[in-house]
């Protein structure tokens, strides 16, 4: 089983490295050559290349290419690089996080080359190399089939963790809306612990009541787990800035829900509530100040 890993960041590479001690030979390529070297150096099936033409030259066919590069210019560009390497048969999967309709796109400009195309969410973040990936692709049957295999190595093992959700762009689709329903249990999580935490009157031990919320209450999860282990070494947070960003599959959640027609108000305010923490309602909040003491004398807090 031969499959070229394009991208080694934190994702592409510990997925790398999870083929490649799955059995797979892998070859990779990043920009930087200490990334692709040094992984060269741990992995016995892995083999490192300095360009992508390099690579494709020696991988064998049909070829099976993972790009796992941010979405947006740096995967266009690497689409289209790829269209003028590979041949009718090969396979691009996408594991980005990109947009659906992109992927859609992809699909159909690479059919015009007959060279299949799976989209492939992917979650499990830093610590996919040892738990296994999640992983929701979608694209034809024939491309699917290609690469189930190395998605029963991504995953936490072969039996489960991964599903073909239907045609191509579904993939995509599919993770988006994960990523949508990550930016809601986030923010729940985010209000109810600074809830305990501003109750001074009981003086909540919050570190305590994470580690007590994992087992067997209904809101036990991976994400409380997380939680529960930062606050094992720090509750207070005072070294963090209260600064969010986002990457663009909480805005798209959004706009699709608007499209759909189906409320997502969870999601809607979980995406809000990053952008205000990059101060983008200051503006909003001082002509609240400023309408309350025009109305009503009211002071307003100034500079
Ligand atoms: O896909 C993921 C987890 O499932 C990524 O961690 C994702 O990039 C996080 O999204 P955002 O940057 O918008 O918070």
């Amino acid at each position: 089983m031969n499959i070229a890993m394009i991208g080694l960041g934190k994702m592409g590479g510990n997925m790398a490295r999870r083929l490649a001690r799955g059995g797979a030979n892998v070859f990779g390529f990043d920009v930087s050559a200490e990334t692709r070297e040094g992984l060269a150096k741990e992995e016995a099936n892995f083999r490192a290349f300095a360009s992508v033409p390099e690579l494709i030259a020696a991988l064998p066919t049909p070829r099976v290419v993972w790009l796992m590069l941010p979405s947006g210019d740096i995967s266009e560009a690497a689409f289209a690089e790829m269209k003028t390497l590979l041949a009718p048969g090969d396979l691009i999967i996408d594991g980005a996080n990109a947009m659906y309709k992109d992927s859609q796109r992809h699909a159909a400009e690479l059919a015009e080359l007959n060279i299949k195309f799976v989209d492939a969410g992917v979650s499990g973040g830093v610590w996919g190399l040892q738990n296994g990936y999640c992983l929701m692709f979608g694209g034809d049957k024939d491309a699917a089939e290609i690469a189930t295999p190395f998605m029963k190595i991504l995953a936490p093992d072969a039996s489960r963790g991964w599903t073909h959700t239907g045609p191509a762009g579904s993939g995509h689709y599919t993770k988006m809306l994960h990523n949508g329903i990550e930016y809601g249990m986030m923010q729940a999580f985010a209000e109810g612990f600074a809830m305990l935490k501003a109750k001074k009157e009981f003086d909540l031990d919050v570190a305590e009541i994470a580690e007590t919320w994992r087992h067997s209450s209904v809101v036990r999860s991976w994400l409380l787990d997380l939680v529960a282990e930062s606050f094992s070494h720090d509750v207070e947070l005072a070294d963090l800035n209260a600064y969010v960003p986002d990457s663009g599959e909480g805005r798209w959640s959004v706009l699709e829900s608007v499209e759909l027609g189906v409320p997502a108000p969870v999601m809607a305010t979980s995406l809000y509530a990053r952008f205000a923490s990059r101060g983008n309602d200051d503006y909003a909040m001082k002509m609240l100040s400023l309408m309350r003491n025009a109305f009503g004398g009211h002071a307003m807090s100034k500079k």
